[in-house]
């Protein structure tokens, strides 16, 4: 490398003078020099920028400095003689809010204030960054140590591209700058554009720069450098995720997978942890967190909690993501197929992950988010008989002891429905189910295909009264094993889809929401197309 030729030659040279020059002052001046210049070479042959150690504030600690004050001093004399002879300005805009720049010295903040910038990111490992607060000013500050003449390493470029992503995303106005504005502030300002815009080439990033700042050149070794980043596709911001984390759920399984949770996502997202509490549910966080600027916002907990959540996401930008740690997990079973009832956990981080994101119909049933299937009759049953401590013992053998109980009895009920704009009919049947979406394990609901979450109807299945419960089993067998389009033909299982249905009961009846026990005298259920954004590893 040139630049560790150039200081060890010097470190050498100041060697010899010491040496040769029996004057004890000018021997340790010269020695001063020497070791210095070896400091600066060492960084240099190691790649340790870190060896200046800069602080986060871009000051260097006195214990360095003293080491480093021959080479500081000269860096200094050269970066200013080197600005007086520029063919450009200090300061460039680049961009809407983005600005490049030489090394910044106290003279520059009345331009920077002119300019409005109010975030700067150092690029330098090598000199001290100015002290804002001398200035009275509060302004942003992230140094990435890079050593002159090199490039930053895959992580700071990241590091860099995501502070500076989210420091436009607050409003503010980001000034890159490295010692002479060339060089490393040229690469990470290429390296954003680059991660905003994955259209542009590596050329076509620096085309831009240099048709503002003419002395804007990368060397050979951090054009490629760049260049294997962009072809790696590591050029990516880091979207921010808060997880919203129901303590309880599962009997508290959220405490056990708490860290492999967060080792899973940390790599791939700026992740934030919110925990429900009795009185703080998941609506509550989930909102505020998507004011914070949350992207995306995953709900860890039982499937009560990922409604909570979900109410908040709907009709917005933001995505939902969701990990299963209740006991049915249903809508991770339509999301993220068989693989969730193997690898709950691994197999929706891994969705998380890949980010997909579908579109999902959601429905309101009396003015609350549905998500999955509203009911009476044996599914209602099945919900009210599984209590939290049969659920914590059995899982969901509570809900298939609930089923066989419900079926056991085969109890009818009857009501007035009504579909769409349709004339109201009347109904007896043991077992109505309105769905918006359903696994296969929700048998109850599947009277044809397997109800689509994206296809913006309500799928509803109903069972015609049988006299005996062996009678109604088989209806169940029908459900479980017969194809959509022979169940069309049985005498058993009654079928249809609809935007919206209304039903009326004689008297207050329960019913099950999204697992739910409620009560009401009537159910309007409307569907809304596609108006949850929502990560899902299986294609709708
Ligand atoms: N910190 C907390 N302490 C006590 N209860 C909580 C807390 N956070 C949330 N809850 C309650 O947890 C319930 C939601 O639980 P959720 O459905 O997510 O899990 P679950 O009941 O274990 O799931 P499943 O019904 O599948 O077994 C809500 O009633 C909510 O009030």
């Amino acid at each position: 490398m040139k630049m560790v030729k150039y200081y060890v030659l010097g470190a050498i040279a100041a060697a010899l003078l010491a040496w040769f020059i029996p004057f004890w002052p000018v021997q340790i001046l010269f020695l001063w020099i020497c070791f210095s210049l070896a400091a600066v070479s060492t960084a240099y042959l190691l790649k340790y920028p870190s060896m200046f150690r800069k602080r986060e504030d871009g000051s260097i600690p006195i214990y360095v400095r003293w080491l480093f004050i021959p080479f500081l001093l000269g860096t200094d004399a050269y970066n200013s003689w080197a600005r007086r002879n520029d063919k450009v300005p200090a300061i460039q805009q680049i961009d809407e809010n983005l600005f490049l720049a030489c090394r910044l010295f106290g003279k520059d903040v009345e331009t920077l204030h002119e300019y409005g910038v109010n975030a700067i990111l150092d690029v330098t490992a090598e000199f001290d960054g100015l002290d804002w607060t001398a200035y009275q000013w509060d302004c942003a500050y992230l140094n990435i140590p890079v050593l002159d003449h090199t490039s930053p390493t895959g992580e700071q470029l990241n590091t860099a591209l995501n502070w500076i992503d989210q420091q436009i995303r607050d409003g503010k106005k980001v000034v890159v700058h490295c010692a002479l504005g060339r060089g490393r502030s040229v690469l990470t300002m290429a390296a954003y554009l680059l991660a905003r815009d994955n259209t542009l080439s590596v050329l076509d990033a620096l085309n831009k720069i240099q048709s503002i700042r003419a002395t804007a050149r990368l060397n050979k070794r951090q054009l490629r450098s760049l260049s294997k980043i962009k072809q790696g596709g590591r050029l990516k911001f880091t979207r921010s995720l808060a997880l919203i984390a129901n303590p309880v759920a599962g009997g508290g399984k959220w405490l056990e997978e708490k860290d492999d949770i967060l080792a899973q996502l940390n790599p791939h997202y700026r992740v934030t942890v919110h925990e429900t509490t009795e009185s703080l549910d998941g609506t509550h966080l989930a909102r505020k967190a998507i004011k914070a600027g949350a992207e995306v916002v995953v709900a860890c907990g039982g499937d009560g909690t990922i409604t909570e959540v979900a109410a908040a996401c709907v009709d917005t930008n933001a995505i939902l993501g969701l990990i299963p740690l209740g006991t049915a997990n249903t809508l991770s079973h339509v999301l993220h197929g068989y693989a969730s009832k193997i690898v709950p956990i691994g197999s929706a981080c891994d969705a998380i992950i890949e980010g997909k994101v579908i579109e999902m119909d959601t429905a309101l049933c009396n003015g609350e988010l549905m998500l999955l299937v509203a009911a009476v009759g044996f599914e209602q049953q099945m919900i009210s008989s599984a209590d939290r401590t049969q659920k914590d013992a059995g899982g969901q053998l509570a809900y298939l002891r609930g089923l066989w109980d419900a079926i056991s009895k085969n109890d009818t009920g009857t009501f007035e429905i009504r579909f769409d704009n349709e004339e109201s009919v009347k109904l007896t049947t043991p077992s109505l189910v309105i769905a918006n979406a359903a696994p296969v394990t929700t048998a109850l609901a599947q009277g044809g295909d397997v109800p689509d979450a994206t296809d913006g109807k309500l799928d509803i299945t109903w069972l015609e009264p049988q006299e005996s419960s062996d009678k109604q089993f088989l209806s169940l067998a029908e459900l479980v094993f017969l194809s959509g389009e022979s169940k069309k033909e049985s005498e058993r299982i009654r079928y249809r889809q609809a935007k919206q249905v209304i039903v009326k009961f004689s008297g207050m009846e329960h019913y099950a929401l999204d697992g739910e026990i409620k009560q009401a005298e009537e159910l309007h259920i409307q569907i809304h197309s596609n108006n949850l954004r929502v990560m899902a590893s299986k294609p709708e």
